[in-house]
């Protein structure tokens, strides 16, 4: 928008729970650099739209302010999917988290619904006027679900104060959709280098990125909003359907390659997707059991879309980690593969890829120890354990897990049977057996 010339929108960008990146900007006057790599790649380019950067760990009581500040129209969350604090089940908010419950108590709000709850609460007597909310995670439906979660923190503040929030959120406030597709790899220590060299300066801050984007928002602004479409967003009414294609095709093979590429000790998804026989199971996943099980949004060539999708992993410029890809499965693996199997078994078909897919993470977490987990879940993982592990005895601990499975799928006998049947490959012939089995099928 700067670019094309409109300077009245600028940006202030919130960590949450480390200061890092705000630390790395606030010297460089906000200013970052976007590389792009791979085939295609635009030369470096110096964003300058952050004007300022707040540590939120350290000072929540100012992103309270900003929220609540009249000068802000839209706040925008990229938290992952754990950040939400949700019951994934019921899609409502965890109010036995500690930390919601603490911020539910009136402490400087840390977690981002709280923020966000508090900062709406200082626009109604300040007459800030309406706002928008947007989430640009990979969740299904994430904005009607921040709607819900921010009005959940409301209707559990003390009646008065409560009914007062809900009233004014109904009246000034929305929660438009969003599918946010660019594969965006944490920064490394080389990337850092290879940016000094093309920018002949040093960005501390710089950020990697594919040459693909893709941004699709439900057009629903209280309070207006800049010509995103100009830079090519697209504003629609059915972000739903972008949303399903992306979370159980592309992100659904993202995790699918991370966890087979952690088994075959492969570090990014590049090399993974380069393993033949992998990048045949996610195809097969995508075409025979995503694809026919979610409705594409019209215009969408889907046979295309998984191909591009096989195409960009392929990436091997990004370094995008299999390790990154694979953290937070048990957030992860809900919305992006059990819709598939569930879809598929209605259908009286066999989720016999996808069940690969959770079959390999299940793998993860038995072979990674819980100090090298990263998942906000690792220790209940680890305690679901068995203490003996094999398929026969991992497999159904695993399905057991209340927070990932529920009781109607963890019972259903066919997955059941895919599942032992991939763990136990992976368990005893590895990831070179599990090649044969897969150009076998
Ligand atoms: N990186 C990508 O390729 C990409 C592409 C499209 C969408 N997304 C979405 O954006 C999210 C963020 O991706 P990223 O690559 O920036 O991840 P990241 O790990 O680099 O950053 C995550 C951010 O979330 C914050 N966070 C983590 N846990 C939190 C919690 N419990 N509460 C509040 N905040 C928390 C962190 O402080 C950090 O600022 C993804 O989970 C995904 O939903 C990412
Ligand atoms: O960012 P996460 O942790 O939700 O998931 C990891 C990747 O699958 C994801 O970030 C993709 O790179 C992205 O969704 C591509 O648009």
């Amino acid at each position: 928008m700067l670019a094309a010339g409109d300077p009245q929108w600028g940006i202030v960008g919130v960590t949450q729970r480390s200061a890092t990146v705000a630390r790395q900007l606030a010297p460089q006057d906000g200013l970052f650099t976007v590389a792009e790599r791979g085939e295609g790649a635009a030369p470096a380019r110096v964003v300058s739209s952050i004007v300022e950067a707040v540590s939120g760990r350290d000072n929540p009581e100012l992103v309270v302010e900003r929220i609540g500040a009249a000068a802000t129209k839209i706040v925008t969350l990229t938290i992952t999917e754990k950040g939400y604090r949700f019951n994934p089940q019921t899609r409502t908010l965890d109010l036995d988290d500690p930390e919601t419950s603490a911020d539910l108590e009136g402490r400087p709000p840390r977690t981002a619904v709280g923020q966000i709850a508090r900062g709406l609460q200082r626009r109604a007597p300040a007459g800030a006027g309406p706002i928008t909310v947007v989430s640009c995670d990979n969740l299904p439906g994430n904005g009607e679900l921040t709607g819900i979660l921010v009005r959940n923190f409301a209707a559990a503040l003390p009646a008065g104060e409560g009914d007062e929030l809900l009233a004014w959120i109904d009246r000034n406030a929305t929660f438009p959709s969003t599918m946010v597709d660019r594969m965006v790899p944490a920064t490394t220590d080389a990337d850092l280098a290879a940016v000094e060299r093309e920018l002949g300066l040093r960005d501390e801050a710089a950020v990697v990125a594919e040459p693909f984007k893709q941004w699709v928002i439900e057009d629903n602004f209280a309070a207006g909003r800049p010509r995103w479409e100009d830079a090519g967003a697209l504003f629609t009414t059915d972000v739903a359907a972008w949303e399903s294609a992306k979370l159980r095709l592309l992100n659904a093979s993202h995790s699918m390659l991370a966890y087979l590429g952690l088994a075959a000790g492969k570090e990014t998804i590049s090399d993974a997707v380069g393993v033949d026989a992998f990048r045949t199971a996610c195809r097969r996943m995508m075409l025979d059991e995503a694809l026919p099980s979610i409705a594409l949004p019209a215009g969408l060539d889907g046979e295309q879309y998984c191909e591009e999708v096989l195409r960009r992993f392929a990436n091997s410029a990004l370094g995008h980690t299999t390790a990154k890809v694979g953290s937070d499965g048990s957030q992860k693996i809900g919305l992006r593969l059990l819709p598939t199997i569930r879809g598929t078994i209605d259908a009286g078909r066999e989720p016999r890829w996808v069940s690969l897919a959770v079959a390999s993470w299940m793998h993860h977490v038995t072979t990674t120890l819980e100090t090298d987990l990263n998942d906000p879940l690792a220790q209940e993982l680890q305690a679901a354990l068995p203490t003996t592990q094999s398929a026969d005895t991992v497999v159904p601990a695993l399905l057991g897990f209340r927070s990932v499975f529920d009781p109607d799928l963890a019972e259903h006998s066919r997955f059941r049977e895919l599942l032992l049947h991939w763990y136990r490959i992976l368990e005893t012939d590895g990831p070179d057996g599990l090649g044969n089995e897969i150009n076998h099928v």
